[in-house]
């Protein structure tokens, strides 16, 4: 329906367009008939060429309309396409119908053909209105059409897609959304980054009063320079709390170096250029047209011929800009792999020293930045080649503008002095152009690294915590029900196939099985850092999901395999999360943990600070800290994730003493290797290559003889016979060493 109210409006337009022009043109030509005008054709008398514009536009637009009816499908993407080849078209016709406009007035002053400049006049604006019924009719269909693909790709996700073909039809899906994100005009890139300020809006009326009046002493880029200080500020949290709701899965997909960069470089670039830019590119926009108006006041004629260039360079600004900006966003993600190498290998440091590998790192890193480097060629020289049109531009239409000036004072249409004035006007507001066009890079680069920010803002999580129900009442009831799970990085794995268990109050269960079937994936489930594909987590009968963020978090507690701290003090990292902790219960929770005594033999206490990731703590002293922070919530469910892995024997037995004590006030899942830990509990669930494969207590378990069993010979044979274990643990690598440790001890 759309589409044809387009098109008809379009094709009465278009008759319109030359019913008026030929309308104007009979009673505008001094010969009335066409045959005898075109015969004696005279470019500086008639107008019967321009009359032919207006066949010309409207052959374009029936072309178009026709081209859209035709095939509604493709047939606007491809008007889309043709976008600046018309821009050129209309561009053209209105310098050429100016310069008639010039020659016409030549022979006798305007007033004198009334219905001729009328012409001239209906040609320029007709040539605007190609121009927005050109996109009108491009625009048609465009959102729908980009919808639509993207559906498709998303249905091609469903689950009748074929397992081989979901790795592909995910990408292009990541793709599409990709290009959905990164389709945004630099118009609205920049009007969105300004959508920032919007709270400055004082501020910046503040600033571009002193721009106007230009009382500048300093006060208007102050004012600049602290509004967009502002924007910074508002962009960089905006893009830090967005990152911060992320699904787990967005962090597995993601290297922290290009979160990172994202976050400093991007942000940085955007705020530096923008503000310095937009300040320069203000004044000089606003000097520019005062300039124009003098001049326009000095002679209108000769204004003309200078306006007449301008539409040319303009579109060259807008080419240059455009591939300027596709490589600044390159260089942005060249220097985010940059980063990426660099933050692996320092956070890495000991590793590649006891590897040394830190010549082949530096390399790699060289790697990247000469990839940057080469980029940065590519932009130093589309800035040269930019620089260079524009200069020699500048100095055809100088030369013009004498010439014709010259011509002006001969015939006594202008005073010399006004040549002169006009020309220094003219001089000057060719700064103010160049001054715009060498801000314009700047302006596209700051555009660039925006619209990448802008894709990370604009992302979505796919599972938000959003869940509204509180766990006041919690039991500590824990349901497992038919999980069917694959990460979302790797989609076509399923790891866990099926799973179903109980986790019951007050009681200790064990989950056991090989490496990599599929423990740590279900406490990944129960803390809601990944939602299943099938079956549900549930707390008290309620989906995990379903619970408010915090009150989750501070009802099942966490000790993870390798315990990360912050660089903070040892009292903040127990408090992590929490506010007004008082200090007893502080130390309560490290006692419990085992950690008090070490903590207070350490040079400041709980105030010693821990170092980055708790580098300056022992890995039995970090993990008992980690413990202490998941007591001092009083959690309902406490997940012991091979916490105790790094202890000593010694410190084990009385952490494990200590854990003992608090499991009956907690409903407890210990992933745990040690035949220590998994002997007291209550209840030992087997897992074996994502499958539930055997369930009960220890004596129940070793005298059924299963896995469970198998893996128990494993570790006490492996203490006895170190090479027997190979020949038993061919589909498995039951970890030995802590009940070695134990044992011995
Ligand atoms: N974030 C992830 N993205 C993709 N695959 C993952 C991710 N984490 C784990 N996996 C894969 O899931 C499988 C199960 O891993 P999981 O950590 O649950 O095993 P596990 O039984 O806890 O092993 P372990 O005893 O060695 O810790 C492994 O094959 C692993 O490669």
């Amino acid at each position: 329906m759309g589409t044809k109210i387009n098109v008809s409006c379009t094709i009465s337009y278009s008759l319109l367009d030359v019913i008026i022009a030929t309308v104007l043109y009979i009673h505008g030509s001094h010969i009335n008939i066409f045959l005898e005008d075109g015969l004696n054709f005279s470019i500086l008398r008639s107008v019967l060429d321009i009359w032919g514009t207006a066949l010309l536009r409207a052959s374009l637009l029936l072309g178009a309309s026709i081209g859209v009816l035709w095939n509604r499908e493709h047939g606007p993407h491809r008007l889309r396409k043709l976008t600046t080849l018309i821009l050129l078209v209309c561009q053209t016709i209105i310098t050429y119908t100016l310069a008639k406009l010039l020659m016409l007035s030549e022979l006798e002053p305007l007033s004198h053909r009334p219905w001729s400049l009328s012409l001239l006049c209906w040609t320029c604006f007709s040539s605007l209105a190609v121009l927005v019924l050109w996109w009108v009719l491009g625009k048609e269909n465009s959102n729908r059409h980009r919808l639509g693909h993207c559906e498709d790709t998303a249905k091609l996700l469903e689950p009748d897609c074929e397992e081989e073909e979901k790795e592909g039809c995910s990408e292009r899906k990541n793709n599409c959304e990709k290009e959905e994100r990164v389709k945004t005009t630099t118009g609205a890139t920049l009007g969105r980054l300004l959508s920032y300020t919007k709270k400055d809006g004082g501020l910046l009326t503040v600033a571009i009063i002193f721009l106007i009046i230009s009382a500048v002493f300093g006060v208007r880029g102050g004012v600049f320079t602290l509004t967009f200080a502002r924007l910074n500020l508002r962009f960089r949290n905006h893009l830090f709390r967005t990152l911060m709701n992320q699904d787990i899965g967005f962090f597995d997909e993601n290297h922290t170096g290009d979160i990172t960069s994202r976050l400093s470089a991007d942000t940085t670039q955007v705020s530096d250029l923008i503000s310095q830019n937009i300040n320069v590119f203000l004044r000089s926009t606003i000097k520019a047209v005062g300039f124009l108006i003098f001049m326009f006041g000095m002679s209108w004629k000769l204004t003309l011929v200078n306006m007449m260039g301008l539409p040319f360079i303009a579109l060259l600004s807008e080419y240059y800009g455009n591939y300027y900006k596709k490589l600044t966003k390159e260089v942005q993600t060249t220097l985010a792999k940059a980063n990426k190498v660099a933050e692996e290998t320092i956070s890495a440091m000991k590793t590649v020293r006891s590897f040394a590998n830190e010549h082949r790192e530096a390399d790699s890193y060289y790697d990247k930045l000469v990839v940057m480097y080469h980029l940065n060629k590519k932009q130093a020289l589309a800035y040269a080649c930019y620089m260079w049109s524009s200069c020699i531009s500048e100095l055809a239409l100088e030369v013009t503008i004498l010439a014709y000036g010259g011509h002006l004072v001969v015939t006594g249409q202008m005073e010399s002095s006004q040549l002169l004035s006009f020309f220094i006007y003219m001089l000057e507001m060719g700064e103010c152009l160049a001054n715009i066009a060498s801000v314009y890079s700047g302006l596209m680069q700051g555009v660039g690294a925006a619209e990448k920010v802008f894709e990370y803002l604009d992302r979505k999580p796919d599972h938000p915590a959003d869940g509204t129900e509180t766990l006041e009442t919690f039991t500590g009831l824990v349901d497992f029900q038919d999980i069917k799970f694959a990460y979302p990085t790797r989609p076509e794995i399923e790891i866990l196939k099926g799973v179903s268990f109980t986790l019951k109050p007050g009681e200790v269960t064990a989950l056991v099985g090989p490496s990599g079937s599929g423990k740590s994936s279900c406490v990944n489930l129960l803390e809601n850092f990944y939602v299943p594909q099938h079956g549900q987590v549930l707390l008290d009968g309620k989906p995990v999901h379903s619970f408010q963020h915090g009150d989750l978090h501070s009802q099942v507690a966490l000790v993870g395999q390798e315990p990360v701290l912050f660089a903070r003090t040892i009292e903040e990292n127990i408090t992590y999360g929490l506010t007004d902790v008082p200090m007893e219960a502080v130390i309560q929770a490290a006692t419990k943990a085992n950690a008090h005594d070490f903590i207070m033999d350490l040079p400041q206490g709980y105030q010693t600070s821990v170092g980055e990731k708790g580098a300056q703590l022992s890995g039995g002293q970090k993990q008992r800290v980690a413990i202490a922070r998941a007591l001092v919530r009083q959690p309902r469910v406490l997940i012991l994730d091979e916490a105790t892995s790094a202890l000593d024997a010694e410190s084990e037995h009385i952490v494990q003493q200590a854990l003992n004590n608090i499991m009956r006030e907690h409903t407890v899942l210990v992933v745990a290797h040690r035949l220590s830990t998994v002997e007291r509990a209550d209840s030992i669930i087997v897992i074996d290559k994502g499958r539930v494969a055997e369930q009960g207590s220890h004596g129940q378990l070793m005298a059924s003889g299963g896995l469970y069993y198998k893996l128990v010979q494993r570790q006490v044979l492996g203490i006895e016979t170190g090479d027997e274990v190979l020949n038993l643990s061919e589909n498995s690598s039951w970890k030995p060493d802590g009940y070695q440790r134990s044992r011995q001890s």
